[in-house]
């Protein structure tokens, strides 16, 4: 049996023996009951639904659905577990832990991935007269939407014309008609450069669209990392073991070999089609809200036996979009300031933000010794991300000191809340791509792609200078140790 990190299947059995999954097998309708129910898991933390019995299955199980793949459990010490599934790590792991392991693979040597000859996911394939994506079991997530969404948590695979870079990203999908999906292919992300690169020779881009890859892969095509860095060696060297590619049957592609089902074809260079309005990431489906976007065609599928569609019916919080995008762009964020000599220790992007802010805990020890300036540091830390890609879905850095934990939103909060003058210790920045998805940006005042980010100093100026001369007026630094630990001793005695 393979291990949870490199096959999905394994996975899901990981989840099952974790007591993380629920198995639905009445038979569940994909037109909104089955994003119904995981809208609900996911509101409250709930364990992952497994739908074994879906309207609109086909002889050969296509598909089953596992809903809400990669969000919170409840229990507070393993709140992370199914993350911590993903990457092999122990259930109990920390966020920390989780984004450190994710730029663990920074500084290691990339391992290619290993070519075999056949897989899982080869076990059943159907050309394009073998299927109608409208009569498969497609889902509709949000009764506003604009289609079928069936790809909210597989993987895109585009590699650019000279083969020298293969870009593995996650980007939404809906059913266009029988044979074809039309998808948000949008900049500065990696699928819209290489989308860009083909479109330049006038030749349709080959894509393979992979769900149910290896959980450490879906994490990576979750991470904005370099341009040009091709995801299957990184999480190689993360995993420290080569991934199985196996070759598409219609493209010259390769996709991971246990992946539970894969779409082969191409994405055409000229031809668009109405996508969206969608439930995203922030919350919202703005009625009507559609864009003309490329439309891919489906050539080809090939899959496992009762194969299964990983679904994320992402809105409100807590989903994939939140335990993912905002965190993940959080790691990288903090792995080029660091890389850049910033003294920065960790960075995290607050759910409670609806991942649209990125804290940063500052090393003020080294700050201090760089003599600066809060106007020069935060222009600093803003000119590196806001005018880079990692940074393009965060709208607000905040700097804090050493004593606030960034992953505590309590603390962030509070800091932000009492250390930073609004206006006067905040850097605007106008002059630099937004992000659209917001809805202060595209349904807001201002122009939809450009500007509304700010830099917000939760320094106080002594932090900048002397050091902290305060000591919060709480229990950890008001009292005397000896005191502290008299009280916590004799805590049930008292009555407590
Ligand atoms: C913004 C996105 C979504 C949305 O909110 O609708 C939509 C929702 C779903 C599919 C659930 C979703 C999930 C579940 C996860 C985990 C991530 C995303 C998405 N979808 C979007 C999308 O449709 N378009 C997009 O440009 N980026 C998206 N990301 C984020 C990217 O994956 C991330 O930025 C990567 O870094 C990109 O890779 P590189 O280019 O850097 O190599
Ligand atoms: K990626």
């Amino acid at each position: 049996m393979a291990l949870p990190h490199m096959e999905f299947r394994a996975f899901v059995q990981a989840l099952k023996d974790d007591g993380d999954l629920v198995e639905i097998n009445e038979e569940c309708d994909p037109n909104l009951e089955v994003s119904a129910i995981i809208r609900k898991v996911v509101e409250s933390d709930e364990r992952a639904p497994l739908f074994n019995n879906l309207k609109g299955q086909n002889e050969n199980g296509l598909w089953r659905i596992l809903g809400a793949p990669n969000s919170l459990r409840s229990d507070p010490r393993h709140r992370y577990g199914r993350l911590a599934r993903h990457l092999n790590l122990p259930p109990t792991s920390s966020m920390k832990e989780i984004l450190d392991k994710m730029v663990s693979a920074k500084t290691t040597p990339p391992i290619p991935p290993k070519i075999v000859e056949t897989g899982p996911c080869k076990e059943f394939r159907l050309t394009s007269d073998q299927f109608d994506l409208n009569q498969l079991p497609s889902p509709t997530l949000h009764q506003a939407d604009g289609g079928k969404y069936v790809q909210t948590y597989g993987m895109f695979i585009v590699r650019s014309p000279d083969g020298k870079w293969t870009n593995w990203s996650i980007a939404r999908a809906m059913v266009h008609d029988k044979n074809h999906l039309v998808g948000l292919v949008m900049l500065p992300q990696h699928i819209a450069v290489i989308h860009r690169m083909w479109k330049e020779l006038g030749q349709d881009m080959p894509y393979a669209l992979a769900f149910g890859v290896p959980p450490a892969a879906i994490m990576a095509a979750s991470m904005p990392l370099p341009d040009g860095l091709t995801e299957a060696e990184y999480i190689g060297s993360m995993v420290n073991s080569p991934l199985e590619l196996v070759k598409c049957e219609t493209i010259d592609l390769f996709v991971p070999s246990t992946s539970e089902i894969v779409f082969e074809g191409t994405c055409s260079v000229t031809e668009t089609a109405t996508e969206g309005p969608f439930g995203e990431m922030h919350g919202y489906v703005f009625k009507g809200d559609s864009h003309f976007m490329p439309v891919y065609t489906v050539n080809t599928i090939t899959h496992r036996k009762d194969a299964i569609l990983p679904v994320c019916a992402c809105g409100r919080l807590t989903d994939e979009t939140h335990t993912m995008i905002g965190p993940l762009a959080a790691a990288e964020i903090g792995y080029i300031l660091k890389s850049n000599g910033l003294p920065i220790k960790e960075a995290f992007s607050p759910f409670e933000s609806q991942v649209t802010w990125v804290a940063l805990q500052v090393d003020t020890e080294k700050l201090r010794a760089m003599k600066t300036s809060a106007e020069a540091f935060c222009r600093q830390v803003g000119d590196l991300i806001f005018r880079g890609k990692p940074g393009a879905t965060i709208h607000r850095l905040l700097l804090v000191g050493d004593d606030i934990d960034v992953y505590d939103f309590k603390e962030v909060i509070w800091a932000f809340s009492t250390r930073c003058r609004p206006v006067m210790d905040e850097y605007s920045y106008e002059d630099v791509p937004g992000f659209p998805l917001i809805p202060y940006m595209s349904h807001g005042n201002g122009p939809a792609n450009k500007g509304g980010k700010l830099v917000c100093d939760c320094l106080l100026p002594v932090e900048y200078t002397t050091g902290k001369n305060w000591e919060a007026a709480d229990f950890k630094e008001s009292f005397p140790p000896e005191l502290k630990q008299k009280v916590l001793d004799r805590w049930h005695s008292y009555g407590f």
